[in-house]
């Protein structure tokens, strides 16, 4: 196993023995602090459609009338401006509510949790919640498929580009006599139908152990909205721009383990852990968990509010900034380094297909009511 190092990467004192798979922390060149600026702007696509459910389902004066303090989550904050502003921007939709729809009542106080696993660095998180915030703030470690919080707590979940992050890859990906074994690749993009099959029903479990533990928190009348990087129903993952890279990233991987950097063998046992589903998948889902009613399952295209082509080097820096962890606990950083510096060159080699795929309508976003 590599040893890994970090290039601008805060280790939260966890040097002996890091959990690596988080975003890259600190301030440095590669950090998620100064690198997410993609994400926000996809957050802002889908600004509005949040907003107006928001305005048309979230019944205020029901939820006033349990509690004087209104307590919002963030799940999978990680590190940097986003969550912040996102949770701020909800909170005045929902203060505005207050003031419109209960004009003679107290407008209650807010409280928001940032919840991300412990090895996230939180620090830095804290140096971006403004210190006049007009909300009680709080850090919540662990993983959000379990439970967080004490029962009919919260009243509003937020989650962005979090829960396509797999809880783990099933153990039939590791047995080299199993169909689902992924030789040769590191995504399920492009890969015989048993490797999609085992990470789709991964995600099936941790969404459904997410919303078990969001069923048990949330009150009744709460709402939780969700934004996954998604595909439309009956696309092939292959189209997606992700897939593109990640095939791409494989195809360095098995180049560098032909150069004898690395061993195939290395290749063949890394995946990435992330899936995309799609809202017919998301929908049975939970219809089978029970505990929610679905307000809104749709599809976006995530450039729809900025113009321009997608900048290749930024881009994949964002990608870096977002998944460096899960590339460094199999390789050692300077294979790290090699596989993206080849990357760039190639996305650039496909750069028309990149900049037309970003345009499908790829972001989900599923607002979901606690019955
Ligand atoms: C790409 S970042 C998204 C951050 C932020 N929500 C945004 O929109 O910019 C994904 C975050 O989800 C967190 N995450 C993934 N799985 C998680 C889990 N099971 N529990 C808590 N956080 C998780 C990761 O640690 C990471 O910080």
């Amino acid at each position: 196993m590599a040893t890994p190092k970090f290039d601008s990467v805060s280790t939260n004192g966890e040097d002996k023995k890091p959990d690596l798979v988080r975003v890259n922390g600190g301030d440095g060149n590669l950090s998620y602090n100064k690198n997410s600026f993609y994400q926000r702007l996809s957050l802002n696509v889908v600004r509005e459609k949040m907003v107006d459910a928001i305005t048309r389902e979230l019944d205020v004066k029901k939820l006033s009338s349990t509690s004087n303090t209104i307590r919002l989550a963030d799940m999978g904050c990680a590190v940097g401006p986003n969550t912040v502003i996102t949770m701020q921007d909800i909170m005045q939709v929902i203060k505005n509510k207050y003031q419109s729809e209960c004009p003679d009542s107290k407008i209650p106080e807010f409280q928001i949790f940032f919840n991300d696993k412990s090895s996230n660095d939180f620090n830095t998180l804290f140096s971006c919640i403004p210190e006049d915030r007009q909300y009680f703030a709080a850090a919540v470690p662990g993983s959000f498929h379990n439970r967080l919080f004490p029962e009919a707590f919260l009243h509003f979940v937020h989650s962005a580009y979090a829960l396509h992050w797999l809880s783990g890859m099933p153990e039939e990906m590791q047995d080299e006599n199993s169909p689902a074994f992924n030789r040769g690749r590191v995504h399920y993009s492009s890969a015989p139908e048993e490797v999609e099959n085992a990470y789709a029903s991964q995600f099936d479990k941790d969404l459904d152990n997410f919303l078990n533990a969001r069923a048990q928190e949330i009150v009744s009348g709460g709402m939780v909205v969700l934004i996954v990087p998604g595909i439309p129903d009956g696309m092939p993952c292959s189209h997606l721009t992700n897939s593109i890279m990640y095939e791409l990233m494989g195809d360095v991987f098995m180049d560098l383990a032909k150069e004898e950097l690395i061993s195939e063998a290395q290749v063949d046992s890394f995946n990435l852990p992330i899936y995309s589903p799609c809202p017919a998948q998301i929908g049975q889902l939970v219809e089978k968990n029970g505990h929610f009613m679905v307000e809104t399952i749709e599809l976006t295209d995530p450039t729809s509010c900025y113009k321009g082509e997608i900048d290749i080097k930024m881009w994949t820096k964002h990608v870096r900034a977002a998944m460096d962890g899960m590339f460094l606990k199999y390789f050692e950083i300077g294979i790290v380094d090699e596989m993206f510096d080849r990357l760039v060159q190639r996305l650039f080699e496909v750069s028309d297909l990149v900049n037309s795929t970003y345009k499908d309508k790829t972001l989900m976003l599923v607002v979901l009511m606690r019955k």
